[in-house]
């Protein structure tokens, strides 16, 4: 199995007004291809942050150290500005939370993915037509020709998501980072672009990144996953184990706050049983 990225003691810094502020701090794990994993944490536990820094997408108060980001056993730490165009965005595409704030709404969705084909493969302009009919088709976009002349406002949400979709599978990158990629949708709307993701993985066998807070996305997606908790790592384990015999005592509280082991009317949350579980630790 070929690994994919494997990041090992990566840290960001930020330097803010009030001082230096560590985001992420000594986060590890390996992707190989094929593999789905999930990060999973609350909100502000750097999950993002981490996936930024592989990126190369931080601004410039962010200092990143790590033992090692490695993408395809290749050293991406430090890679020269137009090395990483070469492989932002064709071999490592991200997905966000906004599809809609992720296009550019002074552009057609189709122009917008013709630059993409444009600047990463050798298709000349016929081909890049039929590439983006093709993707549009793919990722199940209705009346995919009128819609590849349309601008971002004119579509919704979920077409949007499939949009940036579309476009970030569009170079056959080997490694997909998704970034609460369901969040801002409906409800129903969510399922369908979760198992198109899922679908695309399994067709292509790319790695896919799932960034989550959610703790059913997690259980439907992922084969593995890392939960992070203010910029730490607190476990790294396979789906069933974490869900069976999770080791930790946050990864436990995350657990028990899942809305089905509510009682009464009050939905638990993390901090409900964040003490507890400490304690429980800390006696051990
Ligand atoms: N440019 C920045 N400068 C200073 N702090 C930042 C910057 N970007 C992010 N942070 C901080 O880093 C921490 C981690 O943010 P991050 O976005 O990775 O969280 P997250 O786990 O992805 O949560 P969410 O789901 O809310 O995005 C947060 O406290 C955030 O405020």
């Amino acid at each position: 199995m070929t690994n994919v990225l494997h990041i090992e003691n990566l840290t960001v810094t930020f330097d803010t007004a009030d001082g230096p502020f560590k985001a992420v701090d000594g986060v590890n794990f390996k992707v190989d291809q094929n593999d789905i994993l999930a990060i999973v944490g609350e909100s502000g536990s750097g999950k993002s942050v981490s996936m930024l820094a592989v990126m190369g997408l931080l601004p410039k108060t962010a200092t990143i150290t790590a033992d090692k980001i490695e993408f395809e056993g290749r050293d991406i730490s430090n890679l020269s500005d137009r090395d990483r165009r070469h492989i932002i965005g064709k071999d490592i595409s991200m997905i966000f939370q906004e599809p809609i704030a992720s296009l550019n709404p002074c552009f057609t969705v189709g122009f917008q993915i013709h630059e993409m084909l444009r600047t990463h493969t050798k298709l000349n302009k016929k081909e890049r037509a039929a590439r983006a009919l093709e993707l549009f088709n793919l990722v199940g976009i209705p009346d995919p020709e009128k819609k590849l002349k349309s601008f971002p406002h004119q579509l919704s949400g979920g077409q949007c998501q499939r949009v940036m979709i579309a476009m970030a599978i569009s170079c056959d990158p080997k490694l997909l980072i998704a970034d609460e990629p369901t969040t801002a949708l409906d409800v129903t709307i969510q399922k369908q672009i979760l198992d198109l993701l899922l679908d695309i993985q399994a067709k292509t066998n790319m790695a896919l990144i799932m960034i989550t807070h959610d703790m059913g996305v997690v259980a439907e997606t992922a084969h593995r996953v890392v939960v992070q908790y203010k910029g730490q790592q607190m476990e790294e384990a396979n789906v069933l184990d974490l869900f069976e015999n999770p080791q930790n005592a946050y990864t436990k509280a995350l657990l028990s706050a899942l809305p089905e082991r509510a009682e009464g009317d009050r939905l638990p949350t993390v901090s409900d049983f964040a003490e507890t579980f400490a304690k429980e630790e800390a006696s051990q």
